[in-house]
């Protein structure tokens, strides 16, 4: 059996994506995700990410998130954006959506020059340790105010923090590094869980660093900009008593190829 997929990147942040609206992928094998996203024996990704058949009233398709260790995980922001991208390519939306992930339901808008903007999770847990701060955006987040952020070894030092006491227990963190740049202006690297390595751009990541940044007083406005490897975000929302509402996570999502798995007996 041959199963059609298309590859999405969003600054460089890339992923499988298969259209499962007729369940042609089965989720529960975990294997076969792994080695669809390794570079060297499949197609390769950070994450593999499913369009499914809506199960909310009023939605337009269902997103499941798997890490390129073949698990499912909690909410990817670029994979969002990239499959409200495929999910345009596929004809089922315009320029607007409606899905529910793993967090809980999402809008998205696409603009006249492809850029597609994803509304987020409300925060309202923000934990400050020193220079560190932990937040959830969908994901969970360590983020670490720093300098020389392009110099660090960011594998090394990301995995000090997702495998350390405070976050082994919990399921494991995301990890930032973030250093300004202007007013207002970002520089963020980050080891992702599941990928246990540096992706060139992270969603969540770069979502939680901009209201960890306005926290702490780092950012003075509500609109941030995230440099990441991959490219440039940006990142919205409004500040409701202690409730940072409206998110809204902006960048490019972009098709790069597609092709066919060919399934082994
Ligand atoms: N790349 C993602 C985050 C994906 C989830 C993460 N690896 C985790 O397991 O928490 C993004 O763009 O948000």
């Amino acid at each position: 059996m041959k199963i059609p997929f298309y590859k999405y990147q969003g600054t460089g942040n890339d992923f499988v994506m298969i259209d499962n609206r007729t369940q042609v992928l089965s989720k529960n094998n975990a294997r076969v995700i792994k080695e669809l996203c390794d570079r060297r024996f499949g197609i390769g990704g950070d994450g593999l990410i499913l369009l499914e058949k809506p199960e909310m009233e009023g939605d337009d398709f269902k997103m499941l998130y798997f890490n390129a260790d073949g698990n499912e995980s909690s909410m990817c922001g670029n994979g969002g954006r990239c499959l409200v991208a495929f999910a345009k390519f596929l004809g089922i939306i315009n320029d607007k959506a409606k899905f529910t992930a793993i967090d809980g339901p999402h809008q998205a808008t696409i603009s006249d020059k492809d850029e597609v903007s994803l509304q987020m999770q409300n925060v309202n847990e923000i934990k400050q340790m020193g220079n560190s701060v932990f937040l959830n955006t969908g994901s969970p987040h360590h983020i670490i105010f720093t300098r020389n952020v392009p110099a660090l070894d960011v594998k090394t030092e990301g995995a000090a923090v997702r495998y350390s006491d405070e976050y082994l227990t919990q399921g494991g963190t995301n990890v930032n590094f973030v250093e300004p740049q202007e007013e207002n202006v970002f520089l963020v690297r980050t080891y992702e869980r599941g990928v246990e390595d540096e992706t060139l751009s992270c969603g969540t990541g770069v979502t939680a660093v901009a209201i960890a940044a306005y926290a702490t007083g780092k950012a003075k406005s509500n609109t941030v900009k995230l440099i990441v490897p991959g490219g440039e975000l940006s990142v919205s929302f409004i500040l409701d008593g202690s409730e940072y509402k409206d998110v809204w996570l902006t960048g490019p999502a972009q098709q790069v190829f597609k092709g066919e798995i060919v399934c082994k007996p």
